[in-house]
């Protein structure tokens, strides 16, 4: 049971392409039933399993599992919603010699494993299965999905038929993107990948925890990465981003707009474009707090002009003329959340993967599309994935901490998809640390921890 941080995610139809490549079919559902087997009887202990069974292969690795744990000793039972329909299936099935339970007259068990449907759910489920499953579930002490929760659309996340919630999801062979995107991925649990010995190659993974580049003895603060941050209308946007660039490793802020106060490290200047020339600026912070007046527009224009790495959030977001991108040589990492992104590149088409994608390739910018899940994309092609984010993140100025951070992960010169991705992973973390109801002053102070 393999922790899904760095995994490859693949679309239904990028896993059976893997699978038919992999050539024998039969082999790797025996190997799938029998590893969901070995997972279940060590989450489940002792204790009795039933295990529901759908029509296609999703079923075929429950029949298999089913057989495997009866084999072990393990007290397991089976009900099917019909009959296999796949040869696969069907094959799979004959190796289960115990009774089939129908769905409706199924008593529950302590340990229910949802082998209904997988990767090929292509419409909702009908009452006659999700009443029943709902029943068992509700009784149940543990509930594990097979491959994915069945009722949830495996490319985009979306939820179907609502899915009684699993605390284990299994992912076989290699993630979907509904582990990690919203609605799907909060119905999933904790989840597991069990490694098929298949290869399943993408260009999009699961973030997992940042190499960063640690100060050793010939640092000093200005190889550590200088932030510049653009300050605004309102100054505070602007000075959480440059106190998390700091506690995210900087080794050098400027703020450049009004305000005062702590902290004293942080250095201050009056806004002028000069200040952005300094060839040391390793990443310039602009929109938190911004506004979006004359003042605003010509603070961008300023940023646009100059030759260093950009980190484009909040109103500066919303001025953006996506072309003037086009012509920059220096990285440009874009930082939306559902509005901003809709208003930047419109709704799109497919999954938020597909839509970050796409706006990454529009943009020639890496675009990190904030949210309960974030999706952060490059315009070659290549995503990362972050699921499961603290919902008490969903509080102001916390994407004004996640553009400082991305300034000093981009200004301590990693490439920057991976200083966009180790900011989220940076970010997530430091949420983690902080407990219920922090506000975005605490999630900055706690990057430091996280670093
Ligand atoms: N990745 C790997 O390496 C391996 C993957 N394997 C496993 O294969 C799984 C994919 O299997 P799969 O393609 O057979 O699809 P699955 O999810 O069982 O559902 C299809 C069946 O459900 C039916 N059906 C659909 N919607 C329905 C509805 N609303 N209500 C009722 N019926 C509905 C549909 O009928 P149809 O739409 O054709 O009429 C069809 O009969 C994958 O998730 C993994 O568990 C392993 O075995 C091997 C290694
Ligand atoms: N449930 C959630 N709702 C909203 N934001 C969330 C949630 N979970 C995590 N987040 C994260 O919180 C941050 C919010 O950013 P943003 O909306 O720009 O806030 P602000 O403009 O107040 O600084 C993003 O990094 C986003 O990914
Ligand atoms: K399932």
């Amino acid at each position: 049971m393999i922790p899904p941080d760095g995994q490859p995610i693949l679309t239904a139809a990028a896993m059976r392409a893997a699978e038919q490549a992999h050539g024998d079919l039969s082999a790797l559902m025996d190997r799938a039933g029998r590893a969901v087997a070995q997972a279940v009887a060590r989450l489940a202990g002792p204790s009795p399993v039933l295990i529901l069974c759908g029509p296609g292969n999703n079923g075929g690795d429950g029949y298999v599992a089913a057989a495997a744990l009866a084999a072990a000793g393990h007290a397991v039972r089976l009900a099917a919603v019909a009959p296999p329909t796949t040869d696969l299936a069907r094959a799979a099935a004959a190796r289960w010699t115990g009774r089939v339970e129908t769905l409706a007259n199924a008593q529950p068990a302590p340990v229910l494993v949802d082998a209904l449907f997988g990767t090929g759910l292509s419409r909702l489920l009908g009452h006659a299965i999700t009443a029943p499953w709902h029943r068992l579930a509700a009784a149940a002490q543990l509930h594990v999905a097979v491959d994915l929760p069945s009722g949830i659309a495996s490319d985009d996340g979306a939820v179907l038929s609502t899915p009684p919630p699993a605390q284990v999801t299994l992912a076989l062979a290699a993630l979907k993107p509904a582990h990690l995107l919203q609605p799907a991925a909060r119905y999933a649990g904790t989840v597991r990948l069990l490694d098929l010995g298949i290869a399943a190659p993408s260009s999009c993974h699961a973030i997992a925890a940042p190499t960063l580049p640690e100060p050793g003895p010939d640092s000093h603060k200005f190889t550590r990465g200088m932030v510049a941050v653009v300050g605004g209308a309102m100054a505070g946007a602007g000075e959480l981003a440059a106190l998390a660039a700091m506690r995210a490793g900087a080794g050098y802020v400027v703020h450049l707009g009004d305000g005062q106060g702590p902290p004293h490290a942080l250095v201050r200047k009056p806004w002028s474009p000069a200040a952005l020339d300094d060839p040391r600026i390793g990443a310039v912070v602009i929109g938190p707090g911004l506004g979006r007046d004359a003042a605003a527009h010509t603070r961008l224009d300023a940023a646009l002009a100059t030759d260093r790495p950009l980190v484009i959030d909040g109103d500066a977001l919303h001025l953006l003329d996506l072309d003037r991108l086009a012509d920059r040589q220096a990285a440009a990492i874009l930082t939306p959340h559902a509005g901003e992104f809709a208003a930047l590149f419109g709704k799109g088409q497919g999954s938020k993967i597909d839509r970050t994608l796409a706006a990454a390739a529009r943009a020639r910018a890496i675009v990190v599309h904030k949210g309960p899940d974030t999706v952060i994309a490059a315009p070659d092609g290549r995503a990362v994935v972050a699921g499961d984010a603290d919902d008490w993140l969903s509080t102001a100025g916390s994407g004004d901490v996640l553009a400082g951070a991305t300034g000093a992960t981009l200004a301590s010169g990693v490439a920057a998809l991976d200083a966009a991705a180790a900011a989220v992973w940076l970010h997530g973390r430091a949420a983690r640390r902080c407990g219920r109801s922090f506000i975005a002053d605490d999630l900055a102070a706690a990057l430091s921890r996280v670093r």
